[in-house]
């Protein structure tokens, strides 16, 4: 399934956070091939004590991005199990996750964040390709590998992150705390997860990234969440027509009635297209 890495070879540093069940650490794993040692800088991954009984969905998350690869899906190196101790080694994506990044108030131009949407929505059409559902798109998720320059042009690269522990393995109140990224249908039944789930999600994922990573609906409680599911309620609408349409019709309620990658892909195309006449227009208007 994957590679097994020795406990020994791997060396912890700095803590970086945690996620679901989990806590993140930079550190660096050894390998030793033809009588050479390199040493690799990773992500280490490591599921808490208490939650060891998720181990497999734990590992099914890390070999579901082992099994595949694409330019925009993390590489996971392998996995290590030490006593109670289950840990994920990932590749180290230099500016770590986007939800910070944006936090961290880099202020992005349009088709920067139109460039990472584009990005995502093209690992999510190779893993409708490959038949396989993700479970977990939102900025937290994504990690960005290269900032990009608005000004040298340079654009940004993201790569989509392993799922963690599945949906189906959380409880109730940690679903309900992923409204509204997780999609309606998933609250009722979690093992309903399905492709369409992950385009609800990537619709709440591209207003994350219209609003420099505010959380949606951010600090509401667990019934708000609830009731905002119940009213059928839509996120705050963004100005830019085109580009509240594709995040409505990503985050429709039925499922089916949810954009194809190729149809998601083809709408950022042409807001991409808009995008650049309006500045076009801007430039020779100021000139
Ligand atoms: N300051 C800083 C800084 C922090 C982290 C990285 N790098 C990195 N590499 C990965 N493979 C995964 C993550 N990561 C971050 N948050 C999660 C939780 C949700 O998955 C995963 N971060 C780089 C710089």
């Amino acid at each position: 399934q994957f590679h097994m890495i020795k406990y020994k070879d791997l060396k912890w540093e700095e803590s970086l956070g945690q996620g679901s069940f989990t806590r993140i650490f930079k550190g660096s794993k050894t390998d030793v091939h033809d009588g050479e040692k390199h040493v690799t800088e990773v992500l280490l991954k490591e599921l808490d004590v208490v939650h060891k009984n998720c181990w497999e969905s734990f590992f099914e998350a890390a070999s579901l991005m082992s099994q595949i690869s694409h330019k925009h899906l993390l590489l996971v190196y392998g996995v290590s199990v030490h006593g109670v101790k289950n840990i994920m080694v990932q590749e180290f994506v230099k500016y770590g996750a986007l939800d910070l990044y944006l936090k961290r108030g880099r202020s992005v131009s349009v088709s920067w964040k139109l460039d990472v949407a584009k990005q995502l929505a093209s690992a999510l059409n190779f893993l409708e390709e490959k038949n396989i559902v993700h479970g977990n798109i939102c900025t937290k998720n994504l990690l960005l590998a290269r900032e990009g320059d608005t000004s040298q042009g340079s654009s940004p690269f993201v790569k989509l992150s392993d799922p963690g522990v599945s949906v189906t393995m959380l409880g109730k109140d940690v679903i309900l705390d992923r409204i509204p990224w997780v999609a309606p249908e998933v609250l009722e039944a979690p093992e309903n997860l399905t492709m369409e789930c992950d385009k609800w999600s990537f619709g709440a994922t591209v207003w994350e990234i219209f609003n420099n990573g505010n959380a949606p609906l951010r600090g509401w409680d667990l019934k708000r969440k609830r009731q905002f599911y119940e009213s059928f309620q839509q996120l705050p609408p963004s100005q830019w027509t085109e580009l509240a349409d594709l995040i409505s019709q990503c985050m429709e309620y039925q499922s089916a009635f949810r954009p194809s990658c190729r149809s998601i892909i083809r709408q950022l195309n042409s807001l991409i297209t808009s995008g650049n006449k309006a500045m076009m227009h801007c430039l020779f208007f100021v000139v």
